[in-house]
C-alpha cells in the first residue's frame, strides 16, 4: 500500500473521486476498504433480509430449502435439452406472481418466450382464477425485464446501469427487483476461456463477483446457468471448469429423461445442505 500512496502523489489523477470509481467497481485502496461487520450486523442482516423465493417446483424448493436464497448466487448446470430454459422461465413467472417482485432476465440465446411465461402465469393463477385476468398478466409480465446480452461485456455493461439504478432506487426506498437471471452465463464466459487462460478466468472471477455483489448488497436471488461436459466416466459435470465452480454459492446439476416431462435434479453444492441429494418435479408441457 506505500506504493501506491506514492504513486497518488506522483500521479494526481488518482484523486478521491477515481478511488471512488474504482471502488463501486470492487476496486479498493487503502483509503476506502469495504466496510467490516461485526457479529451483530451480520446476524441482523441474516434476520432482515436474505429470504427465499419460491421457483414454483415443489422438488426444487425442496432441496434448496425454501427456494434461491436472496443474496446467493445459485448454478443450474445441465445438458442441452434438459429444461434449464423452462424452468428458468418458471421461476421467472412464479418469482413475479407469487411474490410481486422484478425479475432481470439477461437472455443469451434467444431462448425467452413470452408466450411461455404467459401459459406459466395461468398454469399459476389456476387455483383462484380459471384465467388469470389481462390486467393481472399484464402487470405481472410487466415486472419481467428482459435484455437479449451476447457477449460478456454487454453483460458488464447491463450489470453496471442495473448497479446504479438499484443504487439510486434504494435511496429513493423503492426496490422492486428481487431476482436476476442470466441464461446462460457458460455462453458467455466459455469463449473467453480461450487457450492462453488467464485474462478470461480473470473477467470470469470479476463477473461472478459483480453478481455476488449485486446480490449481497440489493438483497437480490440470482439464478445462472452452465452447461455440461463430460466427467469420469462420460457422467456430466458443469462446464467451466475447477476456478468455476469455488465461485457460486449453490449449484444444481439438472437432468431429464428423453420425451419426458419429469426432470431430475442434484444438489452439488450448499452452503447449508448436505450435497448428494435429489429431487425430481414436473414441468407441464
Ligand atoms: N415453449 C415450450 N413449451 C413446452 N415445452 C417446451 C417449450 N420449449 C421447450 N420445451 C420443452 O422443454 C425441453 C427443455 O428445453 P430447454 O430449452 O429448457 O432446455 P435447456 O436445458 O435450456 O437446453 P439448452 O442448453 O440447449 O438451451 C425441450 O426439449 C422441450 O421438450
Amino acid at each position: 500500500m506505500a506504493s501506491l500512496k506514492r504513486l497518488e502523489t506522483e500521479f494526481p489523477i488518482l484523486d478521491r473521486d477515481f478511488q471512488s470509481f474504482c471502488a463501486l467497481r470492487g476496486i479498493f485502496t487503502d483509503g476506502l476498504h469495504r466496510p467490516w461487520s461485526n457479529g451483530v450486523e451480520l446476524m441482523e442482516d441474516a434476520q432482515k433480509n436474505k429470504h427465499v423465493l419460491s421457483t414454483g417446483c415443489e422438488g426444487m424448493d425442496f432441496l434448496l430449502r425454501g427456494g434461491l436464497h436472496k443474496g446467493q448466487v445459485t448454478e443450474l448446470a445441465g445438458p442441452s435439452s434438459s429444461g434449464k430454459t423452462q424452468f428458468c422461465l418458471l421461476t421467472a413467472s412464479t418469482v413475479a406472481y407469487k411474490h410481486m417482485g422484478g425479475v432481470i432476465y439477461l437472455d443469451t440465446g434467444n431462448s425467452f418466450s413470452a408466450k411461455r411465461i404467459a401459459q406459466f402465469l395461468n398454469q399459476i393463477s389456476r387455483p383462484a382464477f380459471d384465467e388469470m385476468q389481462p390486467i393481472v398478466l399484464q402487470k405481472v409480465m410487466n415486472s419481467i425485464l428482459c435484455q437479449s446480452v451476447f457477449d460478456i461485456f454487454s453483460m458488464f455493461d447491463v450489470l453496471h446501469c442495473l448497479e446504479s439504478k438499484l443504487k439510486s432506487q434504494m435511496c429513493r426506498g423503492d426496490n422492486d427487483e428481487i431476482l436476476i437471471i442470466i441464461d446462460s452465463i457458460s455462453s458467455l464466459i466459455t469463449p473467453i476461456l480461450g487457450s492462453s487462460g488467464s485474462q478470461g478466468r480473470a473477467l470470469m472471477v470479476s463477473a461472478m463477483s459483480l453478481l455476488k455483489k449485486l446480490a449481497h448488497e440489493y438483497n437480490l436471488a440470482v439464478l445462472v446457468t452452465n452447461h455440461t461436459v463430460g466427467g469420469d466416466g462420460g457422467i456430466p459435470k458443469p462446464a467451466l471448469g475447477e476456478s468455476w465452480k469455488t465461485l457460486t454459492h449453490v449449484r444444481l446439476l439438472l437432468s431429464r429423461d428423453c420425451g419426458s416431462d419429469t426432470y431430475h435434479v442434484s444438489l452439488l453444492k450448499h452452503p447449508s445442505a448436505a450435497s448428494g441429494k435429489a429431487a425430481k418435479f414436473i414441468i407441464n408441457n
